[in-house]
């Protein structure tokens, strides 16, 4: 006994022992501690170190719902030292995005986004907090408001445009998916740097090249994300993509504040883009657009840098492209899937606009069915099928414990086919929501009901829902009253491919080709412009 407390003590003396000797204490504490804790949500078996990352391919809004269809609407993954948790039910939903909205609020971030978000200088990234509010109201109040004339007129003029391009190739097939895409990038590009995408297509490829750069990189795999002590372990080179990724964004970003500031258009000229919006808030900027003008709060308060300002436009770029995109091709692609609904919206849209012009802004409230058509496919094809949320404190969920800094996955998607709270769930049906008809008339996703959630709910919700919605409202009605639309080679509707993939969004897994005819009122005129001398249609109205 006493040559036992010898060999202790001599070993005490050493500062190599007193390291390992606490770290012992702690972990035995840290497990009295959970013992009194509840227990962390069911889940699949994790190995020691890794955890559940081989189970990686499994974290996407499909692979999630499976696993909940075991282990319940809350569950737990290890993904090495973090927790994950799926939330799949609409009361788990409410648990986390109102009940427990606060705690649940910060955003998680890898090492590629921290550094590409220029350490968080955005709002999508951005934790809860005071930075984050003044930037959400920046964006609401300045940015995506009604407001800001032009970015509005740029979802006017693209939708036009579009469809002028679809009639110049009537009776062809035509890639439907990839013009509404092209669509959605002009519009953004103008939205930011108010320059038309026609007349710049140089700067918009480059910008583009920058913006799929980011994309992937946002994507990577980085196991340093999940085993920290393996962070200097950068096996694919990332770190050399990352530096040169924002250097490119730097230069080009830089030119375009550099050339509006020289400009020095008034933040509030119904021509002003997003980048004259925040000049208003950058103290090197010129003095008659200086902040501190005592305009409003904002303006006393807000004080923003050029990283602001770059990590916003990525914001914008990230967060009103593709999902726009994305739910515009999935609605046609529905409608051509189910043609009674194609031709149920054709007669009520003709109904009210008649067939000598297209669709304006003032008829979007007129058209209760388009309503019904965005919904549904809003319901079953959420653009972010999973919601990225982080705990900023230990919380309870359920009877279960969710640790501090959890990663979060709200999967939408799932929410939105649950048995329970939808009849048919996994049907295209829109007329569920028609007032007078369906069954689930007055059910909105403006953020109270928790089994429909495409911009999500709570503090983190969607800042541009009013911008993304009329985008799709009016591109969707644009379409659908333009043109008649059949599957090419005698396609039937049943054979179209319905799958989706998981990326950034969840788009279509292979791209809607479809042939339009047009269907209004039309003369004939010759396409001048065009090398081949087509023959085109134009509206008498004046798409
Ligand atoms: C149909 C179109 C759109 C859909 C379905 C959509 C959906 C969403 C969803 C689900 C979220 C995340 C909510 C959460 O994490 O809880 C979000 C966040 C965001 N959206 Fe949208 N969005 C759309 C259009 C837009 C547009 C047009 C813009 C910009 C002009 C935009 C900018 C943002 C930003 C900046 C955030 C981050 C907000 C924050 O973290 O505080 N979105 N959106």
């Amino acid at each position: 006994m006493v040559g036992l407390a010898k060999i202790a003590m001599e070993c005490l003396q050493d500062p190599l022992s007193w390291l390992f000797v606490a770290s012992v204490v702690i972990v035995l504490l840290q497990r009295r501690q959970r013992g009194k804790a509840p227990p962390l949500p069911p889940g699949p078996y994790a190995l020691p170190v890794v955890g559940n990352m081989l189970m990686m391919d499994q974290l996407t809004h499909r692979g999630l719902l499976e696993l909940a269809k075991r282990y319940g609407g809350l569950l737990h993954l290890r993904l090495g030292k973090l927790h994950a948790i799926a939330v799949s039910t609409p009361e788990y939903a409410q648990e986390v995005l109102q009940a427990q909205d606060g705690a649940f609020s910060n955003r998680p971030a890898t090492i590629a986004s921290t550094y590409l978000t220029y350490n968080r200088a955005d709002m999508a990234f951005a934790h809860r907090g005071p930075f984050w509010r003044q930037m959400r109201k920046l964006c609401v109040t300045k940015l995506f408001s009604r407001r800001r004339a032009g970015t509005w007129l740029a979802v006017r003029d693209e939708s036009a445009a579009l469809v002028r391009a679809v009639a110049r190739r009537s009776g062809e097939s035509v890639n439907l998916g990839e013009l509404i895409l092209n669509l959605t990038k002009n519009v953004t590009f103008r939205a930011a740097f108010g320059t038309a995408g026609d007349g710049d297509g140089g700067k918009q490829d480059e910008f583009i090249a920058i913006i799929k750069e980011f994309s992937q990189l946002f994507g990577a795999f980085s196991i340093g994300d999940f085993i920290p002590w393996l962070r200097w372990a950068d096996t694919q080179g990332i770190n050399v993509r990352l530096r040169a990724a924002r250097a490119a964004l730097d230069e080009f970003i830089d030119k375009i504040i550099d050339e509006h500031m020289k400009r020095g258009k008034h933040p509030d000229d119904v021509d002003a883009d997003m980048v004259d919006g925040m000049l208003a808030f950058l103290p090197e900027a010129k003095p008659k657009m200086a902040v501190g003008d005592g305009r409003d709060d904002l303006h006393t308060t807000l004080r923003l840098t050029r990283d602001n300002i770059k990590a916003i436009i990525m914001d914008v770029m990230f967060g009103g492209t593709e999902t726009v995109a994305t739910a515009v091709e999935w609605a046609m692609a529905e409608m051509m899937h189910n043609p009674n609904d194609l031709l149920r919206l054709q007669k009520e849209i003709t109904n009210i606009v008649g067939l000598d012009r297209n669709v304006d802004d003032s008829d979007l409230d007129k058209l209760p069915f388009l309503k019904c058509i965005v919904k549904e496919t809003l319901r079953l094809h959420p653009p972010f099928p999973l919601l990225h949320h982080e705990t900023a404190e230990d919380c309870v969920v359920g009877g279960y414990s969710v640790p501090q800094g959890s990663r979060v996955m709200i999967n939408v998607f799932a929410i939105g086919r649950d048995a329970k709270a939808w009849k048919d769930a996994d049907t295209f049906r829109p007329s569920r929501f028609m007032p007078g008809e369906g069954e689930a008339t007055g059910v909105d996703f403006k953020g109270g009901c928790f089994a429909f959630l495409p911009f999500g709910s709570g503090r983190r919700s969607c800042p541009g829902m009013a911008l993304g919605l009329y985008s799709l409202e009016l591109i969707v009605a644009q379409l659908t009253h333009g043109f008649s639309w059949a599957l090419p080679d005698g396609m039937k509707p049943s054979d179209l491919d319905m799958d989706d993939i998981f990326g950034f969004t969840a788009p279509r897994a292979t791209r809607l080709c479809v042939v339009p005819t047009p269907r209004l009122v039309c003369r004939f005129i010759t396409d001048l412009d065009s090398t081949r001398q087509t023959t085109s249609f134009v509206s008498v109205g004046g798409i």
